[in-house]
């Protein structure tokens, strides 16, 4: 019979992950992950602290290999293509890492040009054009020439974010969008990235604690369980709230306290409150 968490949509899916381990040395991080990212959709990876979720991100993104399984882009093997392919692969993915990853001596012109000098042999002067567009995206075409030091933590995320659009992916990749943010500023980033999907298409694999922001932006995912060190539910953040019958999963998403939790017989290990 088929396997209810893939292929959900009937189309192929932008990144399937079949049968996947993940381990650093001998310490198995998840294993037997399967599930479907599908094109235009915003997928969470979910779970309590030191789940697995930015490890299952970094295999994503080509910086850690599984120890088994397959991950594959557009049904290609990534990790079984050569390294050229890899390289080539991943210029469709776009990164925003969780400080937003600026470098501090360049401007946040500069930051965003980067990719576009890396791996393109555009002139400066449509580089330049290009990067004040990807600013504007954001709503940060004012910024152009000021220093990271210089801009709020909110301005930082967007910044890193035009730079992770610099190259127009197909994919990106979100690890903790909202941290440190203020909840008006958060609740910005979340229609930011709504606006991403829809009006770019741009396909959106998040890691985010915040839930006020997953139940707001994600229309799937995944709960990875410390304990089980597997994935024990599918599905939307808002679903899996009103519908999952697990305890782990219902108690990470009303952020019950772990009195509450023990009441319900379930272990509170791996629950972030
Ligand atoms: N390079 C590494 N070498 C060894 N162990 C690692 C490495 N990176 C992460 N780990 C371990 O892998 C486990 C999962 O970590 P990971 O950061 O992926 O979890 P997470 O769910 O993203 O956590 P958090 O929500 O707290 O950021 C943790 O036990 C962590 O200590």
């Amino acid at each position: 019979m088929a396997d209810p968490r893939l292929n959900r949509g009937g189309e192929a899916p932008l990144l399937a992950v079949r049968n996947v381990t993940l381990a650093f040395g001998p310490k198995v991080i998840q294993h037997d992950l399967s599930f479907d990212v599908r094109r235009g959709s915003i997928f969470a990876l979910m779970g309590g602290s030191g789940c697995g979720k930015s490890t299952v991100l970094k295999s994503l993104i080509g910086l850690l290999r599984p120890r088994a399984g397959r991950i594959l882009v557009d049904s290609e093997d990534y990790w079984a293509a050569s390294e050229a392919r890899r390289t080539a692969i991943g210029r469709r993915f776009g990164v925003l890492f969780q400080s937003g990853a600026l470098w501090s001596s360049l401007t946040v012109g500069e930051n965003v040009a980067l990719p576009l000098q890396m791996f393109t042999r555009l002139p400066a002067t449509a580089i330049r054009r290009l990067v004040e567009l990807k600013l504007a995206l954001v709503g940060m075409e004012h910024a152009i020439d000021q220093f990271p030091s210089d801009i709020s933590g909110g301005m930082k995320k967007r910044a890193g974010l035009a730079r992770a659009l610099a190259m127009d992916p197909d994919v990106l990749f979100f690890d903790e969008p909202s941290a440190g943010l203020d909840p008006i500023t958060s609740s910005r980033l979340d229609d930011l990235i709504l606006n991403l999907r829809d009006g770019l298409g741009a396909t959106i694999v998040i890691v985010s604690h915040e839930l006020p922001s997953l139940f707001a932006i994600a229309d799937d995912g995944i709960f990875l369980d410390a304990q089980t060190r597997t994935a024990i539910a599918h599905g939307a953040p808002a679903a899996l709230r009103d519908t999952c019958p697990d305890p782990q999963v219902e108690a990470f998403m009303r952020r019950e306290r772990p009195e509450a939790l023990a009441a319900t017989g379930a272990s509170p290990k791996g629950v972030s409150q």
